[in-house]
């Protein structure tokens, strides 16, 4: 296997009872990426994670993490993954700083290293200060630094996030963003998972988009806009009833209404050249529309993925 594939799903399903969540679904991250993974909820994203993760065995297929494999050698797995599940075990009557303590025990750190570990990971996560509050007494941000912290102690080279950024205020998630990128330039395979698009591009190169337990795109940002329509989308108000620019949609072949608002609505028209525009324009006005603006927008990441998803549909449609 390629030295740089740190984490190799291969054919990999996994069942409750007839519920298929996960349906043989590959992928590779390399060395250094930070991917997001992201779908609906029940997508299976979790299912995958924990997996990946060695807390749940797959029925079918491989998962191997740094070229180890998940399912005959977890232990040597787990060594090198730090896992930020979505919430944890808060114990009571238990410190930050003991919470890091027994985790940085458990890796078999020793003595001073082990304070010199606990200290480092707590500067960075920005734990120092509250290092003496009791854990089932933090807000949420301040949990999901400490589940990070935890998860960084033995400097795993794969860092797997489950939907870290569920429930954090802005500046939460601005400061999450800040240390998984410092991570990442520290060359950490980072994969997370989470629901919330735009955050995601930000900081990941590509993104895995799962749907009903099967991959629907893997692949950049830009490259998922692209793929995701064919044409441009165009924001129409008018000053007649919207029902009149529906009907025009109708009429026109190359243009349909992708939705209504109340003032007109979204058409699709399916060249994107500005000579088509310039024309369509001329002539929706010349028929009777009056148009008091036209909008081409920008395909966003929402709306590239809710296409995918259209497309998914019609071909499983099709297919029947
Ligand atoms: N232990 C389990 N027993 C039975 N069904 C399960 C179990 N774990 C997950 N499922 C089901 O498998 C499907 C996938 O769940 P999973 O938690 O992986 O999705 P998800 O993409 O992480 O969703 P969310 O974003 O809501 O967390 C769901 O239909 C869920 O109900």
């Amino acid at each position: 296997m390629n030295k740089d594939v740190m984490i190799s799903v291969r054919g990999v399903k996994r069942s409750f009872g007839k519920l298929e969540a996960v349906k043989g679904i590959s992928f590779d991250i390399h060395r250094g990426q930070v991917v997001g993974f992201i779908g609906a909820n029940g997508a299976g994203k979790t299912t995958t994670m924990r997996m990946i993760a060695t807390l749940e065995m797959p029925d079918e297929g491989d998962i191997y993490i740094c070229g180890s494999d998940a399912v005959d050698d977890p232990n040597s797995v787990r060594s090198k993954i730090g896992w930020v599940p979505d919430d944890f075990g808060r114990y009571q009557n238990m410190t930050i700083v003991e919470y890091l303590d027994f985790f940085a025990r458990a890796f078999d750190y020793q003595d001073q290293e082990r304070k010199n570990r606990i200290q480092e990971v707590m500067d960075f996560t920005g734990l120092t200060k509250l290092k003496d509050r009791f854990i089932d007494k933090l807000s949420k941000g301040q949990g999901q630094r400490v589940c990070l912290g935890r998860a960084l102690l033995h400097d795993p080279d794969v860092l797997l996030m489950d939907e870290p950024a569920a429930g954090l205020d802005p500046k939460a998630r601005m400061e999450l963003k800040n240390l998984i990128r410092i991570l990442a330039e520290e060359g950490k395979t980072i994969f997370i998972s989470s629901h919330i698009l735009s955050e995601l591009s930000e900081i990941c190169d590509t993104m895995i988009f799962l749907e009903q337990g099967e991959v629907l795109h893997h692949g950049g940002a830009e490259e998922l806009k692209r793929g995701a329509r064919e044409g441009v989308s165009v924001l129409v108000k008018i000053l007649n009833d919207p029902q009149v620019l529906e009907n025009w949609a109708d009429m026109n072949p190359g243009i349909s209404l992708l939705d209504k608002t109340n003032k007109g609505g979204r058409l699709l028209f399916e060249q994107s050249s500005d000579d088509f525009l310039a024309e369509t324009l001329k002539r929706m006005i010349n028929e009777g529309i009056q148009v008091i603006e036209f909008t081409q927008e920008e395909t966003t990441l929402e709306s590239a993925f809710v296409d995918l998803l259209n497309q998914a549909e019609d071909k499983e449609l099709a297919s029947k």
